[in-house]
């Protein structure tokens, strides 16, 4: 059809969950539709960026990947996301369905509203908002009130007039979805899963669509065509930040925060993986994410950390012009110990 809008679905859930393996699967299979990608990632290391561009798929080019890195896309709105959209759309060789992967920190919701702005509106329409749930992370109770946690916060700021910060981010993602992809369905049985799926449905009123997957592995026809038209409703699916400052009030990521270690090469994996379980825990890291030189190997390590859970693997050659080195993305909530950590990593390798 003429002048059709094009569709774009928006790719939202916690740190960690696997927005960015769902997307890598659907681009593999995508059946020769040519896919543009909007990346936004917490952190200064473009990872997820990297790891998309490094997989090789022909109807994703590195030129029809955008990497986002300014900060959570839902604060740079203006500056950010809306002129990134106008140059895709002036392009002359336009995408037939655009993908954009929000940060896991991440309200849905000021992205959604900004497809109603004059610019975009004629031209795009929100095909559906997928948030991807750890569906391990909520059976341990991950997103649960932690009550010693809060009160503790509430004591330092008495201004404080919401849950933890996971929790509402939890809430906020489910709320603004079309269809909920419950994942990581390997690491738990069909009894938790049932539970999981009760935890979800019971953050909203609105009965939601929801699947299952594991490592994001879903039929192209199941993720994209949902024809939401979600711009339209996203009105009804305010986040408790909306709900809480009607008056304008700006919406921050204080509540976390990231940093990068550079350390030396990883001579001993297993070893080094052990260090970072031990730091993880005693500092309460949310995701450690990036890629290491190994010695002697002209291939570079990813190492990917949700929690404790911890995987690495080798996924490119180091290129021409690039010094094979490790560097690491460490985000977790407010007040990290940062030259802790950073001194424990390198220690560990
Ligand atoms: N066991 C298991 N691991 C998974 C699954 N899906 C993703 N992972 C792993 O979880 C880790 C995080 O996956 P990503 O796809 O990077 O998650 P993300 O949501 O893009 O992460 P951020 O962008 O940092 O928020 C990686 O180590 C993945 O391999 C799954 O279904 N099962």
């Amino acid at each position: 059809m003429l002048n059709a809008k094009i569709p774009a679905t928006v790719i939202t859930g916690f740190l960690g969950a696997g927005k960015t393996t769902m997307i890598r699967n659907l681009l593999q299979n995508a059946k020769g539709k040519r896919i543009a990608l909007i990346i936004n990632e917490f952190g200064d290391l473009g990872v997820d960026g990297d790891v998309l561009k490094g997989c090789g798929i022909d109807t994703c080019t590195e030129d029809d990947i955008v990497e986002l890195n300014n900060g959570c896309i839902c604060c740079t709105v203006a500056d950010d996301f809306i002129p990134t959209m106008e140059k895709l759309l002036e392009r002359e060789n336009r995408p037939d369905h655009i993908i954009i992967e929000t940060s896991g920190l991440a309200l849905p919701q000021p992205l959604v509203a900004a497809f109603n702005w004059p610019e975009i509106k004629t031209q795009v329409t929100v095909d559906g908002v997928i948030t991807v749930i750890d569906a391990a992370a909520v059976s341990e109770g991950r997103f649960a009130h932690d009550h010693d946690k809060l009160d503790a916060q509430r004591a330092a700021d008495e201004e404080l007039d919401h849950e933890s910060p996971l929790e509402e981010l939890f809430e906020d993602q489910i709320r603004a979805a079309d269809m909920i992809v419950l994942n990581k369905s390997d690491l738990i049985d069909a009894d938790r899963l049932e539970a999981v799926k009760a935890i979800v449905q019971s953050q909203t009123d609105r009965a939601l669509k929801i699947v299952s997957a594991k490592h994001g592995e879903l039929p192209i026809e199941v993720l994209l065509g949902l024809g939401s038209a979600t711009e339209g409703e996203i009105e009804n699916r305010k986040s408790h930040h909306e709900i809480h400052h009607a008056d304008g009030h700006e919406h921050d990521h204080d509540e976390f925060e990231s940093f990068v270690v550079e350390t030396g090469e990883i001579a001993d994996t297993e070893k080094f993986i052990a260090g970072l379980k031990a730091i993880i825990a005693a500092h309460d890291v949310l995701r450690l994410k990036g890629f290491c030189a190994v010695p002697g190997k002209p291939i570079r390590l990813v190492v990917q950390a949700v929690g404790q859970r911890i995987e690495t693997y080798f996924d490119r050659a180091w290129q021409a012009g690039e010094t094979p080195s490790s560097r690491l993305v460490v985000i977790g909530l407010h007040d990290l110990d940062q030259a802790a950590i950073a001194a424990e990593i390198k220690a560990a390798v």
